[in-house]
């Protein structure tokens, strides 16, 4: 008998809710207290006060960069930001009836087709693939959302940073500081969050020695769900089928009778609140001084409310973001892929993590088919 016939059956983590399956030093996550730091800073602070630029230095590198640091890692990001014509032209025959995450994952993909060292996972070669897919990605989703309008693709701006030059890319203008910080500050706050869905998809395939591109292929498509980051898009399609802050309770409430989801709400980890809504919710009330769009705002309140009246059960990061992103002109199926641009920089560090520490992630279940039988001779 192999330890895994034991008599006693084992007990069954559904979904793995509640285990610990390793250690990360890159972020915390701690549902008591609400509270997320990354390599020991709260998140609210970093999306405060820094620029995506500085925290993805930061998660991969475990500091935040000197100012000389922070010079030359711009400098990096700015010198490949350009898409090559052969990934332009792959890019081109993807119909435009698929999912904008389609895009990003075969884009990504390709990627690593292009790439000579696809198979080498140094230290070195793995934050040089990680720092290409970070500056590649926002001319890939902004090209595609422009391809969608029936625009021309916009070439990167060098002399802009990060956050600018995407909104740039997108809509040939760099918007209001408002946008511009609110944008940023939710780049930040999608960074990282420890062992979520996709991380530990990318977690898994690089556990087999797999290359970078793959791994972060396999998070492209466990953040495409609407149960992960896919929330973001469904939240704003909710929003625009409410329509009108007074009809959003009867919405609710049919929602919840029928059994569904509501999406936007809910954690895995978080019990009591999502450590990066007041932050997000925050940008989303700012975003909506500028526009004077106060009907999702009012939405968004009166869901909040009526959730918590029937349930008690508090929005997570995607509920905010989803009208933010609204509002700052984004196309509703862009909102994932923007969340790939920034959850780029947690993945990877994850990678480039369990990499450092490999140990071949393979759990156990427990068997629920027919007990064994003869195989009939006569089939
Ligand atoms: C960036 C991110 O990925 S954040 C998450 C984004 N996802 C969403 O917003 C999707 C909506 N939310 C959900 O589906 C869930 O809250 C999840 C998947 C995020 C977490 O769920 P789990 O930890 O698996 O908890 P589970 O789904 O078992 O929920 C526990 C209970 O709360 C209820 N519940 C949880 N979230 C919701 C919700 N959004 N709407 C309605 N009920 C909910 C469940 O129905 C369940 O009730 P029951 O015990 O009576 O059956
Ligand atoms: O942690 C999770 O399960 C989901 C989440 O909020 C994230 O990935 O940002």
């Amino acid at each position: 008998m192999t330890a895994t016939e034991t008599i006693d059956p084992p007990t069954i983590h559904k979904g793995l809710a509640g285990v610990v399956v390793d250690t990360t030093a890159i972020s915390k996550v701690v549902a008591e207290t609400n509270s997320l730091t990354y390599r020991g800073y709260p998140v609210q602070d970093l999306a405060q006060r820094c620029s995506f630029e500085q925290v993805a230095h930061l998660l991969w590198h475990g500091e935040l960069p000197t100012a000389g640091e922070l010079d030359s890692f711009s400098e990096r990001e700015r010198a490949n930001r350009r898409i090559d014509r052969s990934t332009q032209a792959v890019l081109q025959r993807i119909p435009e009836t698929c999912h904008p995450m389609d895009v990003v994952r075969t884009a990504i993909s390709y990627l690593g087709t292009e790439d000579p060292e696809e198979d080498l996972s140094t230290p070195q070669a793995n934050y040089e693939k990680s720092l290409r897919m970070f500056a590649v990605l926002p001319t890939l989703v902004a090209a595609d959302m422009r391809r969608r309008r029936d625009l021309d693709p916009i070439a990167p701006h060098l002399g802009l940073g990060y956050a600018e030059n995407f909104l740039y890319m997108c809509f040939g203008e760099v918007p209001d500081p408002v946008i511009v910080r609110a944008f940023e500050k939710s780049m930040v706050l999608y960074a990282e969050h420890s062992f979520n869905a996709s991380t530990f998809a990318a977690r898994v395939v690089t556990s087999t020695r797999s290359d970078i591109y793959s791994a972060v292929t396999a998070a492209i498509g466990a953040l495409k769900g609407s149960l992960h980051g896919g929330a973001n898009e469904a939240v704003m399609y909710d929003m625009i089928e409410i329509d009108r802050p007074e009809r959003a309770r009867d919405w609710l409430n049919a929602k919840l009778d029928a059994k569904e989801k509501v999406m936007g709400f809910g954690h895995r980890v978080y019990r009591s609140g999502d450590s990066r809504v007041p932050t997000m919710k925050q940008a989303m009330i700012e975003v909506t001084e500028l526009t004077g769009e106060s009907r999702w705002c009012e939405i968004y309140s009166e869901l909040e409310a009526a959730m918590e009246e029937r349930t008690g059960i508090k929005p997570n990061l995607d509920f905010p973001t989803g009208p933010a992103y609204h509002m700052m002109g984004f196309d509703i199926a862009s909102f994932t892929p923007i969340f790939v641009m920034s959850r780029i920089t947690g993945w990877t560090a994850h990678i480039m993590e369990q990499v450092a520490a490999n140990a071949l992630i393979r759990p156990l279940s427990q068997y629920s088919g027919p007990p064994q039988r003869v195989l009939d001779p006569v089939l």
